[in-house]
Parts: C-alpha cells; structure tokens; sequence
C-alpha cells in the first residue's frame, strides 16, 4: 500500500490527511492508492466519483494519474452518462470523436461488443488527428462470463527501456498516423464479423467517413511530466522518409518495447468499475476472447494538446487539405461554445 501523494507538512497541515484546510481546499488530498502492477496501473480505494469530488481530490487524482498512468476505480456504479461526464470535467474539457457519433448527444463514445465494436488491437486513442485526447475514462456497463480484460502499457517506460543508439534513432524519426487501414486486417476481428456487412458499413461509412493523415513524432515529450513517450500504436502507418518494408520493420521495433509485458497491466473487469488513462503516456488494447458474450463499455475522452518532439517540432495535420471542424483540429470548448 502507498500513498500519494501527500499534502506538504505545516503546522498547519491538518490531523487527517483526507480533509484539506479551508487555507488551501486545492492542495492535494492523500489517496489511498495500491500499485496493480510494477510499472504501471493503481487501484485507487475509497472514492465514490462524480462531479462533486473536492479540488483537493481532484489535483491528488491528476498526480497519481501521471505517477500511474493508469488508475483503477472498483463499485462506481452510481455513475450514470451524466456522472461520468460531470466526473470527467474535473479533469479537463470532454472530447467528442472526430467522426464517431456519441451515444448519448454528447460525449459518451460506447464499445458495444455486441455490436462488433472491439479495440483489440494496440493503441492510443484517436492518434490520427494532431490533438489527440489527453486522458479517457471508462466505465465499465456489462462484463462477458470470462475474459474481455483490458491491458494498458507505459509508453514511458518502454522509451526508458531502449539502448542509447536506438533512443537516438527513435527522436529523429516522425511517423504518419491515419484511421484509413485495412480493419480487417489490423482490428483482427473474428472472420465472421469482418465479412459482416454492419460491421464494414460502420467502419468504411462512419469511422472513415473522413480520412485522417497526421505526422507525429515517435518520442513525443509529455507536456505535464517532461518524459520521453514513444508515440505509436495502430494508427501509425509509416515512418515518414522510410520505405513500406523499412517503416514496418521501425514500427514494430519500437512497438516491442511498448509491448513487453514489464510495461503492461492487465484489469479484469467487473460492472461498476471505472478506468482512466494518461492517453499521452500509453497504449491499450481490449482482449477479444470472450466469443459472442456481451460486454459494454462507456467512454470520455479529454481535449488533449499539440504533440512536440524532443526538437520541439510540433505534430501536423497531413489529410484532409480543407481541414474540417472537428475536435483535434479545433479545441473542444470552442467546439462546444458553437453548438
Ligand atoms: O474495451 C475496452 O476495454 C477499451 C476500449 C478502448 O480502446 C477505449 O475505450 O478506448
Ligand atoms: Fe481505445
């Protein structure tokens, strides 16, 4: 068991770290927080989430959320859309999808196994689009019998695990991300569903309804932590400068080290929990081995920032040439301001 973190001591400080002084209600409550995982993941005890959590809470959240990158919430299910996305305004400024409509008229981005929908493939959310979501928070609705985990990995760690000449290489290089590829093939669906003619309307019609280019870096300095990250993950498509064969054969050696299992946690899921991810600082992926049970899940996403590299060369919309109004390109409040 850990804490963290902790309100700085004064003589003032009060007797229970759980109640912040009136002085200063934003100076970070103590959490009771148990590592899930050596490298990555806390189970973060005693909560009940929503929109009316105190600042101090809230900042003592945020800072395990950078130290974790991902944290755990067990019995959340008094939350419903609007209390999660209440919750998640705390934290930053909800996101919609840049070409998925929300479930719910607003934020809620819904995983319906049930529906085809599966992310069982290793990525960072929405990295085709330069402003990709800062963190998600996920909720957990219908879980299958077995299986139907999720496993998130410390894209830092796996920068800190490459030798000297390869961390080298990874900070010259610039990768372009689309969500223009072959699903079939890079989702790993079962083959019934990727000969299901919904599930292919879904993607070619919605999902790519508007295709994306956006060059990134590969090592992209985390704004809040400072950290190296390797930006990777499904939507990378090529190395820019680098030949078909060459760009898979870059990408796949530094995804390994994001995949290696040191990096990872793996959740089992049960109704009512909750997930949030430091979505700048990892990747994730959804098992799929739960045959045609269903299994549900909510999203929120969180307006995230321009990416920039350790030259400080910022992430840049390739496609489409008449960039259209959408979250990623625009920030989200202006967004939401115009609706
Ligand atoms: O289904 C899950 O557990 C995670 C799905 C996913 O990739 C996401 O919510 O961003
Ligand atoms: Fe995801």
């Amino acid at each position: 068991m850990t804490t963290a973190p902790t309100a700085p001591t004064s003589p003032t400080a009060p007797a229970s770290p759980a109640e912040p002084t009136t002085a200063d209600a934003t100076a970070p409550t103590a959490l009771r927080l148990t590592p899930v995982a050596g490298r990555i993941g806390a189970l973060v005890h005693d909560i009940r989430l929503g929109g009316d959590l105190p600042a101090g809470t809230v900042a003592a959240l945020e800072a395990a959320l950078y130290e974790h990158k991902v944290l755990f919430f067990r019995g959340q299910q008094h939350l419903d859309d609007a209390g999660q996305e209440a919750f998640a305004r705390l934290l930053g400024q909800p996101v919609g999808h840049p070409t998925v409509p929300s479930a719910d008229g607003r934020y809620i981005f819904e995983l319906d196994a049930t529906k085809g929908v599966r992310a069982n493939n290793w990525h960072t959310d929405v990295t085709f689009v330069p402003s990709y979501p800062k963190a998600s928070i996920l909720r957990s609705l219908e879980v299958p019998p077995a299986g139907g985990s999720t496993v998130w990995a410390n894209t830092a760690a796996a920068y800190r695990d490459l030798p000297a000449p390869l961390k080298t290489l990874a900070e010259s290089l610039r990768a372009v991300h689309t969500n223009d590829y072959d699903y079939a093939a890079r989702l790993a669906l079962r083959p019934e569903l990727a000969d299901n003619a919904e599930v292919a309307r879904l993607f070619r019609d919605v999902f790519v309804s508007t295709a994306f280019r956006t060059e990134h870096p590969v090592v992209r300095v985390h704004p809040v932590t400072g950290e190296k990250t390797l930006l990777l993950g499904a939507f990378a498509q090529r190395v820019q400068g680098v030949s078909g064969d060459d760009s898979k054969a870059l990408i796949d050696l530094f995804q390994r080290y994001v995949e290696r299992l040191e990096n990872t946690v793996r959740w089992d899921w049960q109704v009512g929990d909750v997930a949030i991810w430091d979505n700048r600082a990892t990747q994730h992926y959804a098992v799929a081995d739960y045959g045609d049970e269903p299994r549900l899940v909510r999203r929120i996403t969180l307006d995230g920032d321009l990416p920039v590299g350790v030259d400080g060369a910022p992430s840049r919309l390739l496609e489409p040439a008449d960039p259209p109004r959408v979250p990623g390109l625009v920030p989200a409040e202006e967004l939401e301001a115009a609706n």
